[in-house]
């Protein structure tokens, strides 16, 4: 057999891993030949590849961040003009399925594939840990660890200066890498894209900690997180080349309102795609090894159309198209846990 591979979408720590898997146990476990797709589905469109192989420097891969096939955002529309062109690339590498490694949007076009008779076994990633049927993705843990210990940081210069921080982290859509690291860290607020928020309130509970002689108040913000309407209103950025919305920084923008509102000392730290570089965490390069392993089973086993996920202690199977119907939000039980430490 001939598996193909590419990784979609923005990076991720333990991409390197899954493809180190799926090179591996294709080879090694199958005979079958793996060959890496550029730059996400451009490299299709294209016909830009490599051969990949079960060596020395495929087993280095394991703990190196980023994705060594590269990656990169093509339009839907273009990517959905090009079908004819993706079928010629498949036919004429001999391509027998193809795992593509990807977040929903990778997802949403490998669905698309399977629905057009494309052999296809997907992958998830995402540190943004949005994926539906999926208990956790790999790269939300070390894209988790590495917020909770800037927020540690921040807590010990924000009471020396007795200050409000505001923290914002990813979270396109959904508040996990928010949610889990405020309450890891401790923070006094998690502000999440599911809960709009209203600053009257960040300003009461602000008030209300300093009244109470507390040193300081800690606020994680997911970047994707809302005003309520009515509330204040921030700077539009429209969409981007590739239809996502471009984000205008909502957390430089509620420290002014704060500033504003309360006459407070407010300082804000983005973290970025510092959460997004760097070496996969032991835990994510366990869950990707075992992605991989399993996407490379599933193709030798002629499960096409599906995608790999954790189910409690195992790794299983779900139809690509159930998995990328709607996204894994923070629900509002979740949100109410953490709340009981807010202000
Ligand atoms: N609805 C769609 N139909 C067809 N292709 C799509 C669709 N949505 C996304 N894609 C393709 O998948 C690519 C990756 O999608 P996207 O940029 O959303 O990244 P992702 O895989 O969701 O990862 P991230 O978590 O970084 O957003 C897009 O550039 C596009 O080529
Ligand atoms: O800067 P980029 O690469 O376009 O991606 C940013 C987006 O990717 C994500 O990290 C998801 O991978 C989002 O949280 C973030 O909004
Ligand atoms: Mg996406």
């Amino acid at each position: 057999m001939r598996i193909g591979v590419l990784t979609g979408g923005g990076d991720c720590p333990g991409l390197n891993a899954v493809i180190r898997a799926v090179v591996r146990t294709s080879e090694v476990r199958y005979g079958s030949a793996v060959v890496g797709f550029l730059d996400g589905w451009r490299g299709l469109l294209e016909d830009r590849r490599i051969h990949l192989a079960a060596d020395d420097r495929n087993d280095r891969l394991l703990a190196k961040g980023g994705t060594m096939l590269g990656t990169a955002r093509t339009h839907p529309d273009k990517l959905r003009a090009g079908l004819d062109q993706i079928r010629q690339t498949l036919d004429d590498n001999g391509i027998d399925v193809l795992i593509p490694i990807g977040g929903e949007g990778t997802l949403t076009a490998a669905s698309w594939l399977a629905d057009e008779g494309v052999p296809v076994v997907g992958v998830p990633k995402t540190i943004d840990n949005d994926i539906d049927c999926t208990d956790v993705t790999f790269g939300f843990d070390t894209a988790l660890t590495v917020a909770t210990d800037a927020i540690d940081r921040l807590h010990s210069t924000a009471e020396s200066h007795q200050r409000v921080m505001l923290v914002e982290v990813m979270g396109r859509h959904a508040g996990w890498i928010a949610l889990h690291s405020g309450i890891a860290s401790g923070a006094h607020m998690i502000l999440i894209p599911e809960q709009p928020f209203d600053v009257e309130e960040v300003c009461r509970l602000v008030k209300r900690r300093f009244q109470r002689g507390d040193s300081h108040f800690i606020c994680v913000v997911a970047e994707g997180a809302k005003p309520k309407e009515g509330t204040f209103s921030m700077a539009q950025g429209g969409l981007d080349e590739f239809g996502h919305e471009r984000f205008t920084g909502v957390a430089q923008q509620l420290a002014i309102e704060i500033e504003r509102r309360i006459n407070k000392e407010v300082r804000t730290t983005v973290l970025g795609h510092v959460q997004r570089g760097g070496k996969p965490t032991p835990y994510d390069r366990v869950l990707a090894t075992r992605f991989g392993v399993n996407a490379a089973d599933a193709a030798h086993n002629g499960d096409t159309g599906m995608m790999v996920s954790l189910q409690g202690p195992n790794i299983g199977l779900v139809p690509i198209g159930e998995a990328t119907k709607e996204l894994k939000l923070v629900p509002q039980n979740r949100y109410e846990d953490a709340a009981a430490f807010f202000g």
